[in-house]
Parts: structure tokens; C-alpha cells; sequence
């Protein structure tokens, strides 16, 4: 499992731009102890490393490293399974917007050496972001698999892949805020915080997800660690030894049989029974195994009223005033949310957790935000619900739309009269966009649907 070979990308403006100095003088010597022969390149441009990995020969690397941050690391991982998909004559688009793609498993691993501005993806899946400790997992070859997503225009339109976060309203207004103010490193992101904060954004959405079948929650206090048996759970091929004080558990190169995730049939509706993306449940949402957080409809939260319980193929439907829409692969946790934005999200359980925050006072949304930073329950607010599940596809409602539901679940009649007339604030901003793993995507109207273990990464988990 030991690398002979590592294609490394360097990207000199990460985070606080060291990511040169540490990879000369932390990582490359630990490469060179354990003679792995190291191909640098040294980034010039946005996607240069996207389009090398897309585009060269690469069949000579066992695994490809980003020194840089998460932005660096879903770029190269977006280049790899374009590849890979473009190989194997699968087409990225989505045809059927009821049905997930089925994409092929890259054979090339990938790694990260944390040097930028967030560096979840060595946090969640190293425990740490430490660049000397990544370069030790990857010399050594640990393996563990990781879920993607994958999203989508409402055309069906591929966007991109995704590994950690995606999410709409505030952090993609923060986002669209901190990127004219890279010059300050991460600090921008503090300062896009709060401005963002002070113009407070609401989007009226709709939203459809597909529950997950899995026992496991969002609201769980297990979390996904070092050996994971839900993780682990249903995989079809790999071999994984129960972890003994001096044995640990090794997921084999290859996990071909788990992304094959076509399970549409020519079959209508009645093949959902047997389909990973069914549910077995026909229960009406929210569901009372307890995998949503029931929140009591208050002032704060009224779009709860309007919940549609639909059950069509099991998606459900649910329409509110959001201040944000997040969606987590992992838990998302890093040196400023030790927990993360969901913490006990899996890395690799064919999952997503859709946290849906609706509107609330500043001061409710602050007590929330600062739920991240320390150990509270971030989950145990009226305003906030929590699903955790393999799609959802989210809309913003039309005008004449969100005035039916304005009416339908407003308490007073002016706030009506005030969206209908465009008086209300909230009604005239422009609309939000999304932030996929720090990435901008500005369609608002998108289909979000996770692939379990689509790539396999240098880490233990
Ligand atoms: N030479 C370059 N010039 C400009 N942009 C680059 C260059 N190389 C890479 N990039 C882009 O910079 C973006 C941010 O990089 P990266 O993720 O490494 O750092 P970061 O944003 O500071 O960290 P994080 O994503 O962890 O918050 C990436 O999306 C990448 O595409």
C-alpha cells in the first residue's frame, strides 16, 4: 500500500502562503526517507492543477498530494473523476433527476498536506492539521475511503464534486464576500462574517431530500472514528480487519463495487423497495425515529406549519424562510469548529447531513453560530432541523410561489402585504449563492446527491 511514485501540487497562495516552505522543508524529506519519487508542480493559476490532472499522463503515480488547502484538494479530486468518468465513457450529467449517477472510483489515491486557510479535510480525516502527519499517513499508505457528492444545475447540468460542505445564504454570501478579500489571508473570512452577518439574508426555498436508510443519525452522539463500523456497514469489497492493539483496519485499494450506485431500474416506482435510495419507511416527516430534530413551531420557526409531508418515491418536501441551507459529508470540523458543522457525519456511509437553519433573531443566530466553536449541541435549536440523507434538490420559490406561502404560513397579514408589494427587506436582496468546499456556485436551483466512497485518501480516519 506504500507509495512508490506521488504527483505533488503545490499552491503558493493557500492560506498564509507557506505552503512552499512546508512542503521543502517538513514533508519532502519524509518522502525522500522512505525513497518515494516526488513530482512537483508548483501552481500558476486557478485550475492549473485540475486541468494537469484532467488532461496529462498520470498512470504512472500511485497517488496524487495537494499541499495546499480544501479549495486545492477538491480541485485536483474534481479533475481526477473527470478523468476517470471521461475513460470509462460515463457521462457526468444527470439524466434522470430522480436517479443518481453512477460514477467509477479514480484508481489513484489522493492526499493532502494541510496549508490552507481551513484544512478540513486533513482535520476530519487525520484527526489534525498537521502537515508533518499527513505526510506520514501518506508514506505509509493508510487508505480509507471517502464519500462525494455531487451536484447539479435543475437542467441536470454537471457543476461539480464536492467532499465536505455545501451550503447556501450565509456562508455563500460570506464567501462571495471573503474572495475580493483574499489579499488578507484568513482573516477575510472574519471580516466577510460579519458583514454578512449585518445584512441579514433570507431565502424563501423548497426543498425535496431522500432520507437516508441508514440506522445511524445526525443527532447521534457516536462520531465517525478510527475503525468506524458505519462506515464500514454494507461495503461490498473491502476487506476490513477489526481493529486489535496491534493490528489496524485496512480498506483495500479498491471499493469498485460500493460507487456503482445506479440502482434505477426501467422498473417504476415499486423498484424503490430493493434500491439503495429508497426508503423503507413510509412514515410522515419528520420522522419519529428521531433522525430529524422535531422542532416546536414558535415565532421564530412559523415555516415549520407549511411542511409538506409528500411521500413521492420517498422524497419529502419542506418549505421555509432559511437563513441558510447546509448540507455536511463529514463533519467539517477544523481549528476554529473542533466539532465541526455536523459531528457525527461520516466520511464514508453513503450519506449527507442537510441542517436546514430558518429565519430567527440575530441574536438566536449568533447563539447558534457560536454553538460551532464549542462543544454544545448545535442541533438543539427551535429554528434548526437536521435530516440526515443521500439527495436533496433545493429551489427558490418563485415570487407568486413564496407569496402563497407567505400567506399560507404567515401570522400577520402586513408581512403578506409587505413581500407581496416588495416592501419587505428580505424580498428585494439579491439571491444567495453556494459555497461548496469553499468553492462559489451561483445557480440557486440545484440537485445535491452523495456517492458513497467515490475516491480513497491518505488517512486512518
Ligand atoms: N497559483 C494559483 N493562483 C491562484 N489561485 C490558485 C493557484 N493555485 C491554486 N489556486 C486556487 O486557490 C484556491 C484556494 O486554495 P486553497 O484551498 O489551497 O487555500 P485556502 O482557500 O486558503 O484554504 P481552504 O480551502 O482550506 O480554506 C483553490 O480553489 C485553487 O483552485
Amino acid at each position: 500500500e506504500r507509495p512508490q511514485s506521488l504527483l505533488v501540487f503545490i499552491n503558493p497562495f493557500g492560506g498564509r502562503h507557506r505552503a512552499e516552505s512546508i512542503y521543502t522543508n517538513t514533508v519532502s524529506p519524509i518522502f525522500d526517507l522512505a525513497n518515494i519519487k516526488q513530482t512537483v508542480i508548483v501552481t500558476e493559476y486557478r485550475d492549473h492543477a485540475k486541468k494537469f490532472v484532467e488532461t496529462e499522463d498520470i498512470s504512472k503515480y500511485d497517488g496524487i498530494v495537494a499541499v495546499g488547502g480544501d479549495g486545492m484538494f477538491n480541485e485536483i479530486a474534481n479533475g481526477l473523476l473527470l478523468r476517470t468518468q471521461r475513460e470509462n465513457k460515463i457521462p457526468v450529467e444527470l439524466f434522470n433527476s430522480d436517479c443518481p449517477n453512477s460514477y467509477k472510483t479514480p484508481k489513484i489515491k489522493l492526499g493532502v498536506i494541510p496549508a490552507g486557510s481551513t484544512d478540513c479535510m486533513s482535520y476530519v480525516s487525520q484527526g489534525i492539521n498537521d502537515p508533518e502527519t499527513a505526510a506520514l499517513h501518506i508514506m505509509v499508505g493508510d487508505t480509507h475511503p471517502l464519500d462525494l457528492c455531487s451536484l447539479y444545475e435543475e437542467s441536470g447540468k454537471f457543476i461539480r464534486f464536492s467532499f465536505s460542505m455545501t451550503s447556501y445564504g450565509y456562508y455563500g454570501n460570506v464567501l462571495r464576500k471573503s474572495e475580493r478579500l483574499r489579499h488578507l489571508g484568513p482573516s477575510r473570512y472574519d471580516f466577510a462574517g460579519v458583514q454578512t452577518f449585518l445584512k441579514k439574508h433570507v431565502s424563501k426555498s423548497e426543498i425535496h431530500f431522500l432520507p437516508s436508510s441508514s440506522n445511524s443519525h445526525a443527532t447521534d452522539t457516536t462520531k465517525c472514528r478510527y475503525p468506524c463500523q458505519i462506515c464500514s456497514e454494507n461495503l461490498v469489497t473491502p476487506k476490513i480487519e477489526i481493529a486489535t492493539l496491534d493490528s489496524r483496519p485496512h480498506f483495500t485499494n479498491s471499493i469498485s463495487g460500493v460507487p456503482e450506485l445506479n440502482f434505477c431500474t426501467t422498473e417504476s416506482s415499486g423498484s424503490a423497495v430493493s434500491s439503495p435510495y429508497s426508503i423503507a419507511s413510509t412514515a410522515p416527516f419528520p420522522s419519529s425515529e428521531g433522525s430529524s430534530h422535531e422542532a416546536t413551531p414558535n415565532l421564530e420557526s412559523k415555516e415549520f406549519l407549511a411542511t409538506d409531508n409528500n411521500d413521492n418515491n420517498g422524497w419529502k418536501v419542506v418549505r421555509g424562510n432559511y437563513i441558510m441551507v447546509n448540507s455536511a459529508m463529514m463533519s467539517c470540523a477544523c481549528g476554529r469548529s473542533p466539532q465541526g458543522l455536523s459531528p457525527s457525519a461520516h466520511l464514508a456511509d453513503g450519506n449527507m447531513d442537510l441542517i436546514l437553519v430558518s429565519n430567527c433573531s440575530q441574536a438566536s443566530f449568533i447563539r447558534y453560530m457560536l454553538s460551532h466553536v464549542g462543544g454544545g449541541n448545535r442541533f438543539d435549536f427551535p429554528f434548526v432541523q437536521v435530516h440526515r440523507v443521500k439527495a436533496f434538490k433545493h429551489k427558490v420559490l418563485a415570487k407568486p410561489e413564496a407569496i402563497a406561502f407567505s400567506r399560507q404560513t404567515s401570522v400577520s397579514s402586513s408581512e403578506v402585504t409587505g413581500f407581496e408589494s416588495s416592501k419587505d427587506p428580505e424580498s428585494t436582496q439579491t439571491e444567495s449563492c453556494w459555497n461548496t468546499d469553499g468553492e462559489l456556485v451561483e445557480s440557486p436551483n440545484i440537485s445535491v446527491w452523495v456517492h458513497r466512497g467515490l475516491i480513497n485518501i491518505y488517512a486512518r480516519g
